[in-house]
């Protein structure tokens, strides 16, 4: 019987190969009273040169291999290295005790770890993860040891490892690395994020990986799943490969989708766009074909930050996005605070139901100064491309006309001060709340465009919290009320000519995919690695066939039905 074990499919792909189990950094130290404290000091010194060096080696690798922004990492790490209060505090110790450099470096480095790990913040977290990188460095050379070169394998393997620093992964070599598994890290750490860029298949945080699995042993990871599977029988081991094939098959064939338009069968041109929080996301937006940003939250904007961010902070990240977006359409939404988003410097009032409170438009239309910041920011960033400004959360239409009103307040400002910006800069809404569905043709005599945004819709329509594991049962897209809605809200965008996009993770779902076609949907935005594969199966889809299926759905009684509908007609596809 084979095992497996279920860890976080960190990077997509499936890998069967031999294990290579990198054995832990245990290095022991001792606490060595010396006399000769020049010698100590001249030791952590060379060390940190040498690491140094390494660095500057370590970045120039992965700024061919992997381009600028990865490269950045071993720019932290190295002002890490270089930092004077980490260097003075390990020669202060070795003076003030008689000890050796490596026990020196040791203490400070872990004090430094240990402070950066105790953070709330998951960035700090992570930066701990390079304060140990840097350390590990620094303390092999004072003590001369050997630095293990991943980029020596020369064998197909999977790399097994407690975790793997970004020094560890920037060396990867992808031809022999098949994929790697690690003890610790999610889905945001280095190492993953690493792993999707080379595309290397990575499962994480799998706990006791490196004792489960013995060096040599062949074994299965599929990074889709997250699941690592040991012991395999012949025929499993054959499955594996199977699928490994498979995936890379689809790979390849969804290539050939990424410049090309996004149209059906019968030649109607769509819009798939990507969803970003920031503006280092769009890099993966143009390398996956994206025909657009159709969602930017600009509330990690706000939430990233000690304060609320300047006009001028926010115009330099909505200019970085318009400018790498090179005249597609860019939707940026304006502060969706409030609910489940906090800032750290803003107390929000203490209420019942957060989620139907203070938040969102309700808050900006109530902080008009934080507002007009950010809509100053958004117009002047209109100059440098195609803009759509979007409010969140609109519940009824005298809310679009306040904040419409806002919008004309600030153009007026920038005329007078002779600021540029688009004179037609289309300022559009969110489709998140079911009375705006309901009225959307009223709505659109307002809007210039919409974008349902299908996370809060079904949540607000079945009474259904999103994050709650309990009722999950009852968040389902394809419920026929919620596709009602949707209905609505493309009709109702259309009887007044205006376009109706969605941002909601409804939009990359494949299987709700014909059916938002089959209801005129215009514009679909999704993550940016769902792009392709929407479409792909977009171009092998008729309308006329999308349309029938939807009728048929929007008639049916309950969720299973439609599922049954659309997986018999995704099965001809
Ligand atoms: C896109 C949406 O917004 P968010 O997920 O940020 O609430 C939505 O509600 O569908
Ligand atoms: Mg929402």
């Amino acid at each position: 019987m084979s095992k497996q074990f279920k860890g976080i499919g960190a990077s997509e792909g499936i890998a069967v190969a031999k294990a290579l189990v990198l054995a832990e950094d245990n290095i022991e130290i001792k606490k060595t009273k010396v006399s000769n404290i020049d010698a100590e000091i001249s030791r952590i010194e060379n060390a940190i040169s040498k690491t140094i060096k390494d660095l500057d080696n370590l970045k120039n690798t992965t700024l061919e291999k992997l381009g600028p922004e990865k490269a950045a990492i071993f720019d932290s790490h190295k002002e890490i290295a270089s930092d004077p209060a980490i260097k003075d505090e390990i020669i202060n110790l070795i003076k003030s005790e008689s000890i050796c450099a490596e026990f020196a470096a040791q203490q400070v480095t872990n004090n430094f770890y240990e402070m950066f790990a105790s953070m709330d913040d998951p960035y700090f977290k992570e930066r701990s993860a390079d304060v140990k990188d840097v350390a590990t460095r620094i303390i092999k050379h004072i003590l001369g040891i050997a630095i293990v070169d991943l980029s020596t394998i020369s064998e197909e393997v999977i790399i097994v490892a407690e975790d793997l620093t970004p020094s560890q992964t920037a060396q990867l070599n992808k031809q022999f690395v098949k994929g790697f598994a690690t003890n610790i890290g999610g889905r945001t750490s280095h190492a993953a994020i690493m792993a999707r860029s080379l595309e290397i298949p990575a499962v994480l945080g799998l706990k006791k990986i490196t004792t489960d699995v013995k060096n040599g042993e062949v074994f299965a990871l599929n990074g889709i799943t997250g699941i690592v599977e040991l012991d395999l029988t012949d025929s499993i081991k054959a499955n594996y490969e199977k699928l490994a094939k498979e995936f890379a098959e689809l790979k390849a064939e969804l290539q050939k989708f990424k410049n090309l338009l996004s149209k059906t069968a019968d030649g109607q041109e769509k819009l798939i766009e990507a969803n970003i929080g920031s503006p280092s996301d769009v890099e993966t937006v143009i390398e996956n074909g994206g025909e657009g940003v159709g969602l930017f939250r600009s509330e990690f904007l706000y939430m990233d930050n000690d304060h609320f961010p300047t006009e001028e902070e926010q115009y330099t990240a909505y200019k970085q996005v318009m400018d790498a977006m090179k005249g597609k359409l860019v939707v940026i939404r304006t502060l969706d605070i409030g609910g489940d988003k906090k800032l750290s410097y803003f107390e929000f009032p203490h209420e019942m139901n957060p989620f139907l409170g203070y938040r969102a438009v309700r808050f900006t239309l109530d902080r008009k100064d934080i507002f007009k910041d950010q809509l100053r920011a958004l117009l002047r960033a209109s100059a440098h491309g195609e803009l759509g400004i979007m409010f969140p959360m609109i519940a009824t239409v005298d809310e679009f006309k306040r904040a419409k009103a806002i919008v004309e307040e600030c153009k007026e400002e920038l005329r007078k001060e002779k600021i540029a910006f688009n004179e037609n800069v289309q300022v559009g809404m969110m489709v998140e709340i079911p009375a705006a569905a309901v009225n959307a043709d009223k709505f659109s005599k307002y809007a210039d465009f919409f974008s349902i945004g299908t996370n809060d819709l079904i949540q607000y329509s079945i009474a259904a919290d999103r994050m709650s594991e309990n009722v999950s049962y009852l968040y389902q897209p394809l419920n026929p009320a919620i596709l009602k809605l949707i209905d609505l809200t493309i009709k109702g965008a259309h009887k007044n000519n205006k376009w109706v996009g969605m941002c909601g993770e409804m939009a990359g779902d494949i299987q709700a995919l014909p059916l938002l076609l089959g209801m005129g949907l215009d514009a679909f935005s999704m993550s940016a690695t769902s792009m392709l594969r929407a479409r792909a199966l977009m171009s092998k889809i008729t309308m006329k066939e999308a349309e029938e299926l939807a009728n048929k759905a929007l008639a049916t009684d309950d969720t299973p039905e439609v599922i049954e509908l659309v997986d018999a007609f995704l099965a001809t596809k």
